[in-house]
């Protein structure tokens, strides 16, 4: 019998979930053992594969997590947060590990995450790749090493249909530089400017998103100095590459006790 864990892909039909469907299915680590969409969308009770296109996978598109995360190890959730939040309570009851890649979430969102990863295993990142993850730590290291003689300004781009900014991705990148600075974030984002905004404040942290056609994901960590400039630059090319990245997190998550991890621990960067 195949003791590979078993994971649940959610928001199948996303660009991201039909993206980790391929990546889990092809992988030898790991087997995908179910398929879950939104109530009332076209896909539920339909065989995946046939769903995607492609030859049938012998996996049915569900719409109740409950009974899918019965029989899984791993939830893998690229969804909305309000789907996320309702989850991670069931994916703690099935004592499932939950990666979750879904951003944009709110306060009430994190304190609701908090709360389940008391009783089961989290591994949640707004970016699952090994670049961006390294880019947090150089982030980090060079808001450290500079004054605030050096402004930091975030510029994120992304495809048309990304419903949250900034990114996640964005977010990390400006916990990281105001980690680097010694101050919270909330109290130094800058997240939006229109129309005669005064001088920009020293020690602000500024982003801007842009949005536009198929960009799958680019961001600049700007360091804008007296005289000189430094710019930290991530450009995913490929979606694949988050897909395999949270494979990683689900495979690093089996055994681990509850808790809310990120991808810093999954890849060793602490
Ligand atoms: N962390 C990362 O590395 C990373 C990478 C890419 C995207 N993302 C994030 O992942 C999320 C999804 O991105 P996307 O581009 O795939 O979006 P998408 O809109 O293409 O896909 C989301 C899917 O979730 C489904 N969904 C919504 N509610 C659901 C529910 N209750 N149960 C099951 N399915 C449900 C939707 O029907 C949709 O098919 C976004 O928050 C995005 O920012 C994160
Ligand atoms: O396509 C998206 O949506 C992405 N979301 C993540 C974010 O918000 O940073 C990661 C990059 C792609």
């Amino acid at each position: 019998m195949d003791q590979t864990p078993g994971i649940v892909v959610t928001g199948a039909s996303g660009r991201m979930g039909r993206m980790l469907i391929e990546v889990i299915s092809q992988s030898e680590a790991a087997r995908l053992v179910g398929a879950l969409e939104r109530p009332g969308h076209d896909w539920i009770g339909r065989d995946l594969g046939e769903a995607m296109g492609g030859a049938a996978m012998g996996v049915t598109v569900g719409d109740d997590p409950l009974e899918a995360f019965a029989n899984a190890q791993a939830i893998v959730d690229f969804t909305s947060p309000d789907a996320t939040v309702a989850h991670a309570d069931l994916a703690a009851q099935a004592r499932a590990v939950h990666v979750i890649g879904t951003t944009g979430f709110a306060e009430e969102h994190l304190t609701r995450l908090k709360a389940a990863a008391r009783h089961a295993t989290i591994i949640r990142a707004g970016n699952m790749s090994l670049g961006v993850n390294l880019l947090t730590v150089l982030t980090r290291k060079v808001a450290e090493a500079l004054d605030t003689s050096f402004d930091i300004e975030i510029v994120e781009a992304h495809h048309a249909q990304k419903v949250d900014a900034p990114s996640g991705t964005a977010l990390m990148l400006g916990e990281a530089a105001a980690a680097g600075r010694g101050v919270s974030l909330d109290d130094v984002a800058d997240r939006a400017r229109d129309g005669i905004t005064g001088a920009r404040k020293t020690g602000d942290i500024g982003f801007t998103a842009i949005r536009g056609g198929d960009i799958v994901g680019e961001h600049d960590v700007i360091f804008a100095g007296p005289g000189e400039r430094i710019v930290l630059r991530h450009v995913a090319s490929d979606r694949s590459l988050f897909a395999r990245g949270a494979l990683k997190a689900a495979l690093w998550g089996q055994g681990r006790g509850p808790g809310e991890f990120d991808m810093l621990d999954v890849l060793g960067l602490k």
